[in-house]
């Protein structure tokens, strides 16, 4: 894959042709200005571990520079999407806390861990191009963070979701409790699945709004969300990543300060190539305006 600068962590490899290579993420470029990123860690269920972690920001924070990048599908190789953060890992971190006797030291340590793993959800909402989650089976805990990171929902009729941190002694602190109640729309409802770590299946979820759409089957469902990518990606780039810029930004602020920032925005961008270009397409019937990369 192409980028502009370097990783900037000592994790992410890089191949000789200057691409990045991650261990726990398999990256694919299905279609053009499209990239596929699967969660790889099929072995452990695509169980987070602190690798996966990093890697998940540094992918993220690679495409989001990336010319060649207009839209990404984000999925999960093997049996599940994923089993949610790696239950190894995190008895591994009880025994580095055990080494360090001062708690406000400890504290430190695990308010650091918690940082980069929120940036590492962040970093989906933080990318400029649009991401398109596709969950099979389980989608469990840090999963259900992810995916509520991403701007669209796609899932197999196969899948289920849970909210599963209280079942291992933690309040969600990744993003869930944040993302979900503004997904699905209903307190009620977020509250009961947060509490209770409840499954809920792909008809539910689709039902509640987290999904989008449901397919028959893993296969159906990446087709279709590639698709998906495939038209984003002939759209302008300016116009689709400010759109998304503008829909982020306007989740957490006033209708007046969303309008004040895309008016901002705008006054540059409605200057831009790709709008005349854009315009002149629809007055022409031109069906594939080329547009430069950004
Ligand atoms: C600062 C922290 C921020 C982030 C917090 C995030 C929190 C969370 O993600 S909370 C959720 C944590 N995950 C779980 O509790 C998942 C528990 N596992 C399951 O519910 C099931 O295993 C699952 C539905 C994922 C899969 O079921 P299936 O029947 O297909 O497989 P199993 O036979 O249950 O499991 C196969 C082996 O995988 C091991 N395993 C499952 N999940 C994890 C995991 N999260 N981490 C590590 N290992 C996991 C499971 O123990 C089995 O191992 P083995 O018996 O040795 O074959």
């Amino acid at each position: 894959m192409t980028t502009r600068n370097k990783s900037s962590s000592a994790q992410a490899a890089t191949k000789g042709s200057g691409e990045p290579h991650f261990e726990t993420l398999a990256i694919t470029t299905p279609a053009p200005f499209v990239f596929h990123v699967e969660l790889n860690r099929p072995t452990k269920l695509n169980a987070f571990n602190r690798q996966m972690w990093i890697e998940i920001k540094d992918c993220f924070e690679h495409l989001a520079i990336n010319p060649d990048c207009r839209s990404i599908v984000i999925s999960g190789s093997g049996k599940h999407f994923t089993a949610g953060i790696d239950l190894t890992s995190m008895m591994n971190l009880g025994q580095e806390l055990a080494d360090v006797d001062d708690y406000a030291r400890k504290g430190v340590i695990v308010e650091r861990l918690i940082k980069l793993y929120q940036d590492s959800i962040s970093s989906l909402e933080r990318c400029p191009k649009p991401v398109i989650a596709a969950v099979h089976r389980g989608c469990i805990g840090a999963g259900v963070d992810l995916i509520t990171a991403a701007d669209i929902r796609y899932s197999s009729q196969d899948a289920f979701f849970q909210v599963k941190e209280v079942d291992i002694g933690m309040a969600a602190d990744v993003g869930s409790l944040q993302r979900l109640p503004r997904v699905i729309g209903n307190q009620s409802l977020v509250r009961e699945l947060c509490y209770t770590g409840r499954r809920f299946d792909a008809a539910e979820a689709e039902h509640c709004g987290l999904l989008s759409r449901v397919f028959p089957d893993k296969d159906s469902m990446i087709t279709a969300a590639v698709a998906l990518a495939e038209v984003i990606a002939t759209k302008s780039p300016i116009a689709i990543q400010t759109t998304k810029e503008s829909l982020v930004y306007s989740q957490e602020h006033t209708n007046q300060e969303g309008l004040d920032h895309i008016r901002i925005i705008n006054k540059l961008n409605l200057q831009s190539e790709d709008l005349a270009q854009a315009v002149a397409a629809q007055l022409t019937k031109d069906e594939k305006p080329v547009f430069a990369k950004l």
